[in-house]
């Protein structure tokens, strides 16, 4: 999915540029695969390609976290996934807790990719009292009175809001005052949040007007008979993938 900006400076931890930041989950998701293939090493050519980026690109992503690869061998990938997974902080754990456990709450309660990441699901929490104690994804859904206690007493600092639009601000302001500093909003709406705080909003439906806009310019292109256009021209090598260039599905908040 695709990354826009969270409520932080363009620049963050230890000089690293956001757009680079939002690059380096699509990098290891790309290593992860050729780690469990035991390929010991990748060109810099071969990984942009996997992750979807332009090479060039990625070696300057890669010297930001002073890796540089070595000429005619490419770059270790083992070394890089742990450099990749330390610099995202992939390297502990990060209890993270839903609220709104309806279709998409319950969806993501059940999305496996979060634990193999390091993101474990400590709560699930609802507002509807009738969903209180009951299962899903083998955990029992907590009631919002609970909310602070859980945060505290799992040390929760993300949280995953896919409550109503109407609903997400005051959760959203729930989960800050309980010590929440990072938010994924699914909401379809813009929520304010003091300093320090980040939020990411994830709208597919947004990701598909992008689509949309796309396919609506290629239908024009067509119907005025122009000679076709390269894709880096056209759609660009990242352009459709993000309003960031190669970046995930998440827009800014
Ligand atoms: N970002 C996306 O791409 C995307 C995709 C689908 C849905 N959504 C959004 O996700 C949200 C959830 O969608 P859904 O289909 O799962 O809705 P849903 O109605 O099935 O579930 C919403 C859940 O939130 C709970 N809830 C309501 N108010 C609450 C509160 N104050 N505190 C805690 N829980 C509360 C309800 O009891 C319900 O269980 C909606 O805002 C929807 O627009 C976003």
């Amino acid at each position: 999915m695709a990354t826009g900006r969270t409520h932080r400076p363009a620049t963050r931890s230890r000089g690293i540029p956001e757009a680079t930041v939002a690059r380096l989950p699509l990098y290891l998701r790309a290593l992860t695969a050729l780690s469990e293939r035991s390929v010991p090493t990748v060109s810099s050519e071969e990984l942009a390609a996997a992750a979807g980026v332009n090479s060039a690109k990625l070696r300057k992503d890669f010297s930001y976290l002073g890796s540089y690869g070595t000429r005619g061998v490419g770059y270790d990938v083992e070394y890089l996934v742990y450099q990749i997974s330390r610099e995202l902080g992939l390297t502990q754990d990060w209890p993270v807790v839903i609220v709104g456990i309806g279709n998409l709450g319950a969806a993501l309660a059940n999305y496996g990719g979060f634990a193999s990441r390091g993101f474990r699901v400590a709560a699930l929490i609802d507002a509807d009292p009738n969903m209180a104690g009951k299962p899903v994804a083998g955990i029992p859904v907590q009631h919002t009175d609970e909310l602070e206690r859980i945060i505290q007493d799992n040390g929760v600092s993300i949280g995953v809001i896919a409550t109503p639009a109407g609903a997400a601000q005051q959760v959203c302001d729930r989960l800050v005052a309980a010590g929440v500093t990072s938010i994924l909003n699914f909401a379809p709406t813009v929520l304010s949040v003091p300093d320090g705080v980040d939020v990411r909003k994830v709208d597919l439906s947004i990701e598909l007007q992008i689509l949309a806009f796309h396919e609506q310019r290629k239908a024009g292109e067509e119907a005025a008979g122009e000679a076709a256009v390269p894709a880096a021209a056209g759609r660009g090598d990242s352009a459709d993938q993000g309003p960031d260039g190669d970046v995930p599905a998440v827009m800014p908040a």
